[in-house]
């Protein structure tokens, strides 16, 4: 059941920290949930946990241009304003925060939050930028709304553990929490940028999640974690994608694999299907 409130839009971070000053005052616990916009099932589920540990929900809307090179999809990623307002009121978010960019990056923006740890390689290998936009945008995020929790989807893998280590070494005082990743019926991972699949790279994307899950089943059975990692690697190239990368890392740190390595573990995969980029990862 969901409780549908009218959700207020604000565009400044004055406006924001007034209403979130109004609701700490009142002792009341908030959520953010950190978006680009285009919602789906898989922002709803955020909305949906954040709901089951907050009183308050705050969505944030922001397309942010520094995560994004100059050669990626900035200028075509969905915008779809008005259907997300109606999404995240009627799961229960009371405030959007919908920031224009003069208004998060104002003249003479010039701080960036540099990482290392669960930052390097995987997506940085292919977009080295990346991080740095999304970690100084979230620490920004943070700051202006000050929630008392922050749900991200483990889509993002990586992202989430860069950013649970953020708030960790920047000393930000919220509890960043990790949501499961939501998946069609097929096992396609819902994302803003399956809209740009053609019907015939859709009906391709699955055999993504597909080697993945055979590589998990195959890891500590059959097969060594390298052979089962192999195996996915031609999967999914046969399937027809042009493969960034399929790795095993260790499901914290995202350490790469060794043999004497103890401690859970964590299969990733980028690749290309058109000029679709999809990313996904299972536990091991
Ligand atoms: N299928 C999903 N299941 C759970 N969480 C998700 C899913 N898709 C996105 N999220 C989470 O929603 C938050 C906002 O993500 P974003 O707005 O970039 O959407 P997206 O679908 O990931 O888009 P993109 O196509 O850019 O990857 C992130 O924390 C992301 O991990
Ligand atoms: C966390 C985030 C909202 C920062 O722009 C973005 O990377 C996303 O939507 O996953
Ligand atoms: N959901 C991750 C945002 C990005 O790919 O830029």
């Amino acid at each position: 059941m969901t409780s549908a409130r009218a959700i207020r839009t604000v565009h400044t971070v004055a406006a924001l920290r007034a209403q979130v000053n109004r609701w700490r005052a009142a002792g009341e616990r908030i959520a953010l949930v950190p978006t680009m916009g285009a919602l789906h099932a898989g922002h709803v589920a955020l909305m949906d946990a954040a709901r089951e540990t907050a009183d308050r929900i705050i969505v944030s809307i922001f397309v942010n241009p520094t995560q994004f090179a100059p050669t990626e999809d900035l200028s075509r990623y969905p915008r779809t304003l008005e259907a997300d307002l109606q999404k995240a009121g009627s799961a229960g978010v009371e405030l959007a925060f919908v920031p224009d960019v003069d208004e998060m990056y104002p003249d003479g923006f010039c701080t960036t939050v540099s990482l290392r740890g669960p930052a390097l390689g995987l997506e940085t290998a292919f977009r080295p930028t990346h991080f740095a936009g999304v970690a100084t945008v979230v620490a920004k995020l943070l700051i202006q709304a000050m929630p008392d929790v922050a749900l991200f989807g483990e889509k993002d893998y990586q992202q989430l553990q860069v950013i649970i280590r953020l708030a960790r070494d920047l000393d930000l005082p919220v509890e960043v929490v990790g949501v499961p990743t939501v998946r069609e019926a097929d096992g396609l991972a819902l994302s803003s940028r399956n809209v740009y699949l053609s019907a015939a790279e859709r009906a391709a994307a699955p055999a993504l999640y597909r080697a993945l899950m055979a590589a998990a089943f195959r890891i500590g059975r059959e097969a060594t974690t390298a052979d089962a990692v192999e195996e996915a690697r031609a999967a999914i190239i046969g399937a027809g994608f042009e493969l960034d990368y399929v790795e095993a890392r260790h499901a914290e740190t995202l350490a790469p694999i060794a043999s004497s390595m103890e401690g859970p573990i964590r299969l990733l995969v980028a690749a290309r299907i058109g000029s679709t980029r999809l990313i996904d990862n299972i536990p091991v």
